[in-house]
């Protein structure tokens, strides 16, 4: 994996996303593993969620080829972030979006849910194969970020950003992206993204790993992700399932 330069660091603290050409180099194995591991996932359309896209998550936890991906951009969302000394890791995923069977993932954004005190917190999202805008590359609201916490998606039905804040269509769209294998995007936590339904023949595939400030503490709000954990309230989230990456 390469490095995130400084002119990228630059726009995504500027617009709340980044676009990063070639930064995984080779993913064959990748991809394999992540088919593999598709392959058992269920598809089961339980929420709103699970009609944009299909998960099977915590891929870093059991697969080594992700551990490692994982861990290599570290370094790169410490430098991302603004002011952060280390990052733990919340989630590794690999979404899958198929033609015919997901629709759109409507425009949200990521930090509403989480049991965090802050938001200084951004995804990473690979592309394991091509994914040309047709297959649902993600899409920005560019300068998003700023306007603080605008609420929960996938709660309730219409309960899209755009429909509950028509003003976001006064900021600039990202445009639809064309990536390539081993592409990548980055985008912060309060930025509002979505991607429209898989239009090409293909399936779309793509890891995504989600990094937050260390420093952050744990509020108790409920998600079930973390409500088993036993987590301590204020107090960092100093456990096996949130790994501590420093530069
Ligand atoms: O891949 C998608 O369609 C949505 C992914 C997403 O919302 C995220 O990674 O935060
Ligand atoms: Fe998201």
């Amino acid at each position: 994996m390469r490095d995130v330069t400084d002119h990228e660091i630059a726009a995504f603290r500027r617009d709340g996303w980044v676009h990063l050409p070639g930064l995984v180099e080779e993913v064959g194995e990748l991809r394999e593993r992540a088919i593999e591991r598709l392959r058992a996932r269920s598809t089961a359309h339980l929420t709103l969620v699970d009609e944009a896209f299909g998960q099977s998550r915590d891929v870093a936890l059991e697969e080594r080829c992700f551990a490692g991906l994982m861990t290599s951009f570290g370094p790169n969302a410490v430098r991302l972030l603004h002011g952060v000394d280390a990052v733990r890791v919340q989630v590794t995923n690999l979404l899958v979006k198929e033609p015919g069977e997901h629709g759109a993932t409507e425009f949200h954004q990521d930090f509403p849910w989480m049991p965090m005190d802050r938001s200084a917190m951004l995804t990473l999202w690979v592309a394991l194969v091509d994914v040309p805008a047709e297959m649902g590359s993600l899409r920005f609201y560019t300068g998003s970020h700023a306007y603080g916490l605008l609420g929960r998606s996938f709660v309730r039905e219409g309960d899209d950003q755009i429909t509950a804040h028509p003003w976001l269509r006064d900021l600039t769209l990202s445009p639809p992206l064309d990536l390539a294998a081993g592409d990548a995007t980055v985008h912060h936590s309060l930025t509002v993204h979505g991607a429209p339904a898989n239009r090409a023949s293909g399936t779309r595939l793509s890891f995504t790993a989600t990094y937050f400030d260390a420093e952050t503490l744990y509020t108790g709000a409920p998600y079930k992700q973390t409500d088993e954990l036993e987590l301590k309230v204020n107090q960092p989230f100093d456990h096996p399932r949130f790994p501590c990456l420093r530069p």
